[in-house]
């Protein structure tokens, strides 16, 4: 499905991406932890197809994006779904439109164009809201909706999108706690039911173990583990969480409560 090989990327003066050895099958579903500025948006983006790297090998969907001529890359996008901790969703555009444009890549440019002007297809797109609670919301334009909404709606065009492989940046961050764990589920059996594979990064270990069956720890732009949840122990997660605080007195991240390391 994906293959990095010694891959690195550095943005500006940054080293982000330092050498990274990574592959993952068809429908695998994993999570990507590490403290903040570790790098996983960046390692999402570059499999996004949104940073070329600047070093080592790069295979997505069998293919090397950067050998590939426009038309080419533009096809093997509209394989690949981002979700966004915020989505970047035109304010004044409807939600049925922005959950139309999953489909567009996939589409000639005078289809897209009206497929956004007069979205034909309302009972997928209203089926894909309805799996986000969202169903109500169909008509409604995208400025008036909550962070949260949003980010739902950011969902429903990539399960719309139904994309072959789906990188999710942080997709319940701006969810209660009942609706991410909703939320997450949605995800992840929508990835399993199309056999999709999953990437996603998540500020909160716990429900990284609770949904993702293998866990990488990202710091500092380097893979530090790459492991079975259940191989996951209280000590490598404070080691990959030891920089994260300057207060010399903080607990160790894995004695903070269950919820505490969201
Ligand atoms: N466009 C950019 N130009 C220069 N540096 C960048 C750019 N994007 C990210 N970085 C740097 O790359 C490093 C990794 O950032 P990244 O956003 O990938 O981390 P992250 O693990 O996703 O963090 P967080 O959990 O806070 O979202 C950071 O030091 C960041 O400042």
């Amino acid at each position: 499905m994906f293959q990095l090989q010694q891959l690195s990327l550095t943005l500006g003066a940054t080293r982000v991406l330092n050498n990274i050895t990574l592959a993952a099958a068809q429908g695998e579903q994993i999570a990507l932890i590490g403290p903040s500025g570790a790098g996983k948006s960046s390692l999402l983006r570059l499999l996004g197809t949104h940073h070329s790297p600047n070093s080592g090998e790069l295979h997505l969907l069998d293919q090397n994006p950067w050998q590939l001529e426009r038309r080419r890359l533009q096809q093997l996008r509209s394989r690949i779904g981002m979700v966004y901790q915020a989505p970047p969703l035109p304010g004044k555009s409807r939600v049925i439109t922005a959950v139309a444009a999953g489909r567009l890549g996939r589409q000639s440019f005078a289809q897209s164009l009206l497929a956004l002007a007069y979205p034909q297809d309302i009972a997928g797109i209203r089926n894909v809201l309805e799996q986000v609670q969202l169903a109500d919301k169909l008509f409604v334009a995208c400025d008036t909706l909550s962070g949260g909404q949003l980010q739902r709606v950011g969902l429903a065009r990539v399960l719309y999108q139904a994309a072959d492989l789906i990188l999710a940046d942080e997709p319940v961050s701006a969810l209660d706690p009942v609706l991410a764990d909703k939320t997450l589920a949605l995800l992840t059996s929508a990835a399993q039911a199309r056999n999709a594979t999953l990437l996603t990064s998540l500020h909160s270990v716990d429900l990284a173990l609770k949904f993702f069956p293998r866990i990488i720890g990202i710091v500092q732009g380097q893979i530090q583990f790459d492991l079975p949840s259940h191989e996951v122990s209280p000590a490598l997660l404070d080691t990959l969480y030891a920089g994260e605080s300057n207060d010399p007195s903080a607990p160790p991240v894995a004695s903070l409560p269950r919820g505490a390391r969201c």
